[in-house]
């Protein structure tokens, strides 16, 4: 158990990093650089808020999210490790893995000169996490606050043998309108439709949301962006590491979520820069991956 006063005495920094308890009993990190401000979940290691300042708030967080109860927190950035999506050997375990229903362990802060703030939590082989995969590893998840927000997520196989994994930075969008909404990059790349079991078409122009959409694109480009004219705003997404991105927007299923709104599907786009499908990741004993996604505001 990580005591907050224990976590502001080790690791908050003046004005900039400070620990407070969230709903539920779970701690929050509040960050405010001059550039912008962030609340981060221990729960996840999942960023739940980012706003640059005088700017708009980057993501979606439902209010009818659950805080903890091993459920994944609804918005803001989920990590999906060490799977993506549902169980990869049909036994049923959690899907999406378990990162993202665990409390990670703060291993450092600093500010930089720049202003920007730094955050390191860790994630390392535990009770739980035997109890759906057998491997050893240790995660790291790097979340750096500035005028832009990068999200750094590395594995090591610390095991004596080999593993595979699949994962993704679910960054839930908030976004001013659904149907005004497109993401521009994706033209002329294929993609697997997870509503037509996993058919695979060609995109045509720029990705529009008029049904349920769940797809994830192969050989994805290392950058696109998300352009919402009903907040006027043009949001660029970098991405390392990764050739898939997942596109994700629920619709009407959204009736089916217990944990959102029936009408929220209008607020937000999941963009998600991964490995999924064929993109996943082998590592050797003492390798490590790093999948990187950064989120800043398009001029
Ligand atoms: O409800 P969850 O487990 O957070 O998953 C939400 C969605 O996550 C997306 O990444 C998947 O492509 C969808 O198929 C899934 O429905």
């Amino acid at each position: 158990m990580q005591d907050i006063d224990r976590l502001n005495q080790q690791f908050s920094l003046a004005e900039a990093v400070r620990f407070e308890m969230g709903p539920n009993g779970l701690i929050m990190i509040e960050i405010t650089t001059p550039s912008a401000s962030a609340k981060i979940s221990l729960y996840g290691a999942q960023v739940l808020s980012y706003k640059p300042t005088h700017k708009e708030e980057f993501f979606y967080l439902s209010e009818q999210s659950v805080y903890g109860d091993a459920k994944a927190i609804r918005g803001g950035v989920p990590i999906c490790w060490p799977w993506f999506g549902d169980d990869p050997s049909g036994q049923g375990r959690p899907a999406h893995g378990f990162a993202r229903n665990q409390v990670w362990t703060v291993v450092d802060t600093h500010q930089k000169d720049t202003g920007e703030v730094a955050v390191k939590l860790q994630l390392t082989a535990n009770a739980h996490s035997r109890q759906f995969w057998h491997c050893d590893f240790h995660l790291e998840m790097d979340i750096i606050v500035g005028a832009s927000l990068t999200l750094r997520l590395t594995t090591t196989n610390t095991d004596k043998e080999s593993f595979t994994i699949s994962q993704a930075l679910h960054s839930y969008f908030q976004i001013g309108d659904i149907n005004n909404t497109q993401v521009r990059g994706f033209d002329n790349h294929h993609y697997l439709d997870k509503t037509l079991d996993f058919t695979e078409k060609l995109q045509q122009g720029n990705i529009r949301f008029v049904t349920e959409t769940d797809r994830i694109y192969l050989h994805a480009p290392t950058y696109c962006f998300l352009e919402d004219s009903s907040l006027n705003r043009k949001l660029l997404i970098r991405s390392a590491g990764s050739q898939t991105t997942v596109v994700w927007n629920p619709w009407q299923k959204a009736i089916s979520l217990a944990d959102m709104a029936n009408d929220d599907y209008q607020r937000f786009v999941c963009i998600e820069t991964a490995n999924a499908a064929d993109d996943s990741v082998t590592l050797s004993p003492g390798e490590s991956h790093q999948l990187v996604a950064e989120y800043l505001i398009q001029d």
